[in-house]
């Protein structure tokens, strides 16, 4: 039967060269290629089917993480898969497991923080699969704050081990993934005790289960948090539980690049910074930021293709009802979180080099730049994070009533990743640490220590503290250099009020305390400076393809402007903009969306994704929605039977009774 492309009419109208676009999206198109053939893969193979998964139970769906993961190993190694590869075979896979954790967090937590010998020693068993790693940090009673974790490491000098002990209920490791069930090993967090004296957090390898039969081995009691937020979503991956009682590990399991215990139980502190056992916090963050923009799109792209199917209203004389995607109110909520897919896709570009360029100076002891990057990271997986979880619950509202159908893919998508504003770091808590970079920074302005980096903007304090916004009409808001410039003021303005105000308490703590909700958002507006101008950087150089860079320069400033827009309360109390160029911001923005309109599907397919991928009827790429929705219903376990179990035990005594009642 032929196939009919119901968004085709759509398709003819786009005025750009999609296939230009793809490669812009996938970063090369070599890495287009890459993501081509993987999602072909992936959506070919049975094995990893996932329209199932929120009728599963949970430990029908944890074997079929333990299945995937088993079966995405041997075709690693059957087909040679390069890193690149095996990655994006993980993001097309699209279910989380324990291998995330091991790949993600473990491997780099010992590359970051073991000596030579311990990532001689550890990493081939890891790369080869023959242990499983987890990363143990959080606690029952602690999380944020990583200094109040409990959990002992204490040397014996006796027998050069240490005892790894959970002294409390609290000091339980608690939320780690792979944890529950599938990691032989882990990467434990605990505070170091030599001598009786405390030396604070360090990372320990610790093996929990046995490499023959996989039972815990001695001392330790581990298990499976249980369920979590919604059908399927994060419920693939066994979050665990873990308590020690004096379990023994020989002492070079302690990783030893930040600091070392002697065969005396002497402590000894190298010269790199002790922030570094945080460092694969901020390797992770940074992953975070890229995988944001996957998540937007995704959701966005169902939306889109939705809303140019979706027909309500406006019929004239008989003929179709008006797409709702030409509703004013539908661009307005749409359009900006299309924008936004694309300012974090080139955000999380310029992270990554930002944190290979951190990675290499570390290697030759430069440990300048590691205040930016762990400001850059936490900062912007905060924003990214929390404007990703809100824009996928708006998306479900943009698709009305069926986007609430687990059918739509958004309710599973949703609960997936609602996670990530927690994970790696409260979002509020990440914020704060951002608030304390700008505020050292501002605090260092008077004392000729010139701010680099992003925070370079700052050098021209008193200029931007004073400089008046200079649109007159509503064009001028396109101009890249006015738009920087009203970001800047609102940033550094923000910034300095909050420290004109924590000059005013006594103790820098105590106003940090009482002013946390306006250095919250200082640090928001820092943050969306970044990803404005990381945006604008990028239109800067040669892109490729018709009309390609035009319709990415359309959705720069939807993102900027919808900003200001949204948070005109900043620009207009902080005198960046007057009132009437606040209003001249949204005649802009309906002249932007209006551009945009006859291209959003070109802009949407430019992601590339497959149906397998998307997992919606709603996003089909054919749009051929209402006749898969009627299908897909059928399919329910509820429809296996006409009349549903239970009928005659509990529907007919009620009916009968009725009955009996109205006799009466
Ligand atoms: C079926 C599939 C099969 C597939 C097979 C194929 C597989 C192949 C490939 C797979 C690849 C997968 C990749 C997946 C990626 C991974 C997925 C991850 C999933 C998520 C899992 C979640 C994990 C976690 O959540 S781990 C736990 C995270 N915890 C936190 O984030 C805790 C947050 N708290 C903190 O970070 C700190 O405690 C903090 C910063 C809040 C406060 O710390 P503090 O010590 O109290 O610090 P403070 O006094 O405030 O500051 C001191 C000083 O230090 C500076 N600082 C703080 N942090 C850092 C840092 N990280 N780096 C640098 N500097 C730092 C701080 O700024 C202060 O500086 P000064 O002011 O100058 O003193
Ligand atoms: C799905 C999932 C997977 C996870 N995987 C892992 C893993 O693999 N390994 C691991 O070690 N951990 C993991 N975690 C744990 C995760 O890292 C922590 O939950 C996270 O760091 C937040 O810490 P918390 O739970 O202690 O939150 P809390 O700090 O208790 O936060 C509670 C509330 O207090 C607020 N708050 C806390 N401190 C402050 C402050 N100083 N100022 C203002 N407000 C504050 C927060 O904003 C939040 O609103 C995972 C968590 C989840 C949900």
């Amino acid at each position: 039967m032929e196939e009919i492309d119901h968004l085709g009419h759509e398709r003819s109208k786009i005025e750009f060269d999609v296939e230009a676009m793809k490669i812009v999206w996938a970063g090369s198109q070599r890495a287009l290629e890459v993501s081509d053939r993987i999602s072909r893969l992936v959506a070919s193979d049975p094995i990893f089917r996932k329209d199932d998964r929120t009728i599963l139970s949970r430990k029908e769906l944890f074997n079929t993480t333990l299945r995937k993961s088993a079966h995405a190993w041997k075709r690693i190694i059957e087909l040679r898969l390069t890193e690149e590869e095996a990655s994006r075979l993980r993001f097309y896979i699209d279910q989380p497991a324990f291998m995330d954790l091991h790949w993600g967090m473990f491997i780099p937590a010992i590359k970051g923080q073991g000596t030579e010998e311990q990532q001689k020693k550890w990493l081939p068993l890891a790369y080869k699969m023959q242990i499983i790693g987890c990363y143990a940090q959080t606690e029952l009673g602690h999380g944020s704050n990583v200094q109040g974790l409990e959990t002992t490491a204490t040397f014996d000098p006796k027998t050069d081990e240490f005892i790894l002990h959970s002294p409390t209920l609290t000091s339980s490791k608690w939320w780690p993934g792979g944890l529950g069930k599938a990691s032989t090993h882990a990467l434990i967090y605990s505070r170091l005790i030599t001598d009786g004296q405390d030396h604070g957090v360090h990372g320990f390898i610790v093996q929990l289960r046995s490499l023959d039969d996989h039972l815990p081995l001695p001392g330790i009691t581990i298990g499976d948090i249980g369920i979590k937020f919604g059908n399927g979503a994060y419920n693939s991956m066994d979050n665990g539980v873990l308590r020690f009682d004096h379990v023994r590990i020989p002492r070079d399991q302690m990783l030893m690049r930040v600091s070392q215990v002697t065969r005396e139980g002497k402590y000894l502190q190298s010269d790199v910074p002790r922030q570094l056992v945080y460092g694969t916090m901020v390797y992770v963050r940074q992953t975070i930021v890229s995988d944001a923009s996957c998540a937007l799109s995704r959701a966005v792209c169902i939306a889109t293709r939705y809303s140019a199917v979706r027909r309500q209203f406006g019929s004239q004389d008989g003929g179709p009802e008006t797409q709702v995607i030409d509703y004013k109110t539908q661009q307005n909520r749409l359009f900006p979180l299309l924008a936004s897919a694309y300012a974090y896709r080139f955000v999380g570009e310029w992270l990554k080099w930002l944190y290979t360029d951190v990675t290499q100076r570390l290697q030759a002891n430069d440990f300048s730049t590691l205040p930016e990057a762990h400001a850059c990271t936490a900062g912007l997986k905060s924003l990214t994070t929390s404007a990703t979880a809100d824009g996928i619950e708006e998306c479900r509202k943009l698709c009305g009533g069926h986007g609430y159908l687990c059918s739509s893919g958004l309710p599973e998508l949703f609960a997936v990743y609602i996670p990530a504003c927690t994970y790696e770091g409260d979002n509020i808590v990440l914020l704060l640490q951002v608030s304390r970079f700008l505020m050292k920074t501002v605090s260092q302005l008077g004392s000729g220590i010139k701010p680099v980096g992003t925070t370079a903007y700052m050098g021209q304090v008193e200029h931007l503290m004073q400089c008046h916004c200079d649109v007159q009409r509503a064009e001028d808001w396109l101009k890249p250099s006015v738009i920087l410039a009203a970001f800047q003021a609102r940033a550094a303005r923000m910034s300095v009020a909050c420290a004109q105000n924590l000059s005013k308490f006594s103790s820098q703590e105590e106003g940090f305390a009482e002013l946390s909700a306006d250095l919250v958002e200082a640090a928001v507006a820092h943050c969306q400076l970044i990803v404005v101008t990381k945006y604008i950087e990028k239109l800067q150089q040669a892109i490729p393809g018709k009309g390609v860079k035009e319709q990415l320069a359309a959705l720069c400033n939807i993102y900027a402007l919808s900003l200001i827009h949204k948070h005109q309360g900043d620009f207009l109390a902080n005198g960046c903009i007057t009132p009437k160029q606040a209003s001249l911001v949204n005649w802009q923005l309906r002249s932007l969306y209006a551009q945009v309109r006859p291209n959003v599907i070109g802009l949407v397919d430019a992601f590339n994704y497959t149906d397998h991928y998307l997992g919606s009827i709603l996003g089909r790429y054919d749009g051929n929605v209402y006749p898969k929705l009627y299908e897909e219903a059928w399919k329910d376990p509820l429809n296996d039977s006409v009349v549903p179990d239970g009928y005659h035990e509990f529907i007919r005594p009620m009916l009968k009774q009725q009955l009996r009642t109205a006799r009466l």
